[in-house]
């Protein structure tokens, strides 16, 4: 049995891989040991095995000891830890939630409903780091592999609709605070039938101003409002989630060469935890639209083709299907004016899944199966 080491399994993106480990009994084929941070010689998670205790999460020596690490830790404990861990001689394979090193030379993206090829040539060559993608980029290709798999994509153009959860646990609790505080200010209001819309109206924007709304993670109001901005900005006016659009995307398609442009505008709104995205794409020819839907939705096992129609559209394309699912759906395919060769899509899809765990499990059990 391989010796797989987890780190960061107790956050965000960690809970959810553990969900997902135990539904899929991964932990029956592996020896897991469990890291911390901050918690050494606790126990470690009850996960249906002998018992033992968390070891130290910096400790190279304890690391050095496993086949694998798993880490969800983040990017600050990654450009601390690998680094050492590798200079030590440490030959393992290091599967990583964060994104630090997404775009090294030496590392794999991994989707393997969209790479599988890209992966298996990596365990060939003897890559031994495999970095899960940027979910908004990761749940792009799931939802519309099959495009880019037949070459069918000039470029690509998503504008997002990004969740609470990918800015982290807080964030999430933040955006309910949030919408707490705006019910309450006009709760009065709400209850009497006969009040005027635009008083609650003016009272909603009032308190959604104030000093007094709790903005201290998002930096600004989301709930009745969106932030047009999401991670640090670059010199090129892209926002940095912006720019990883098309360098992780070209890159998990294993694409050096002839890039193809993908670029979009990254905005976050009031959703939990899943991701949309509205993608306009150029083709590079004119097809039939039940041309690329059979294409889309023959792509993976996840992927579902909503019809165009409003009704479906407005049940099963929306984030209160999708959280807490694998499946993708992506409906709202039609030809833009602009063109025939023009088509638009959207997509929707849980980022803390597809987005961000269930990528790296399943590099893991591709490693047990190599
Ligand atoms: N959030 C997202 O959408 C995505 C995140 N990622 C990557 O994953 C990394 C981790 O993200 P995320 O899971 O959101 O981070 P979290 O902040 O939820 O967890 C990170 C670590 O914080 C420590 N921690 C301290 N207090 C607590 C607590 N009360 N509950 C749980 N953990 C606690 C834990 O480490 P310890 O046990 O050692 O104390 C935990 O592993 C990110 O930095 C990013 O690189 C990737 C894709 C998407
Ligand atoms: N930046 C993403 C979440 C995330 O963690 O992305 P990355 O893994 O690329 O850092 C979001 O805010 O929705």
């Amino acid at each position: 049995m391989k010796k797989v080491g987890l780190v960061g399994w107790r956050g965000m993106v960690g809970s959810v891989l553990m969900q997902r480990m135990s539904e899929e009994k991964d932990f029956d084929l592996i020896e897991s040991t469990f890291f911390t941070t901050s918690q050494v010689g606790l126990p470690s998670p009850d996960i249906g095995k002998t018992s033992t205790t968390l070891q130290d999460a910096f400790s190279i020596e304890a690391l050095a000891e496993m086949d694998v690490i798993l880490t969800c830790q983040g990017g600050d404990y990654t450009k601390e830890v690998y680094p050492k861990l590798r200079e030590s001689g440490w030959d393992g394979y290091w599967i990583d939630a964060a994104s630090s090193l997404r775009m090294a030379e030496d590392s794999i993206i991994v989707l393997d409903p969209v790479n599988s090829d890209v992966i298996q040539q990596g365990l060939k060559d003897g890559v031994k780091t495999y970095v899960g993608g940027n979910c908004t980029v990761s749940l792009m290709l799931m939802a519309l592999g099959g495009l880019f798999e037949k070459g069918l994509v000039e470029w690509a153009t998503p504008h997002t609709y990004q969740a609470a959860s990918g800015a982290g646990a807080r964030n999430m609790r933040e955006l309910i605070s949030q919408m707490g505080v705006i019910k309450d200010s006009v709760a009065a209001e709400l209850a009497d039938p006969a009040s005027a819309i635009l008083d609650i109206d003016r009272k909603v924007a009032d308190t959604i101003r104030s000093d007094d709304f709790p903005t201290e993670q998002f930096g600004a109001p989301l709930a009745g409002s969106l932030i047009p901005w999401i991670d640090v900005p670059l010199p090129s006016g892209q926002s940095k989630e912006e720019w990883k659009a098309q360098v992780e995307a070209n890159k998990i398609l294993g694409r050096s060469d002839n890039q193809i442009p993908v670029d979009g505008i990254c905005v976050r709104i009031g959703a939990m935890r899943c991701h949309s995205q509205a993608i306009t794409l150029k083709l590079t020819k004119d097809i039939p639209v039940a041309e690329i839907e059979a294409i889309l939705a023959s792509h993976n096992d996840w992927v579902k083709v909503i019809p165009n129609e409003r009704a479906i559209s407005s049940q099963e394309l929306t984030p209160a299907k999708v959280t807490g699912t694998l499946s993708v759906p992506v409906g709202r395919i039609r030809k833009l004016t602009m063109g025939p060769e023009y088509i638009s899509a959207f997509t929707v899809g849980d980022q803390l899944l597809w987005g961000a765990a269930e990528p790296l499990r399943r590099m893991l059990r591709i490693l047990l199966a190599a």
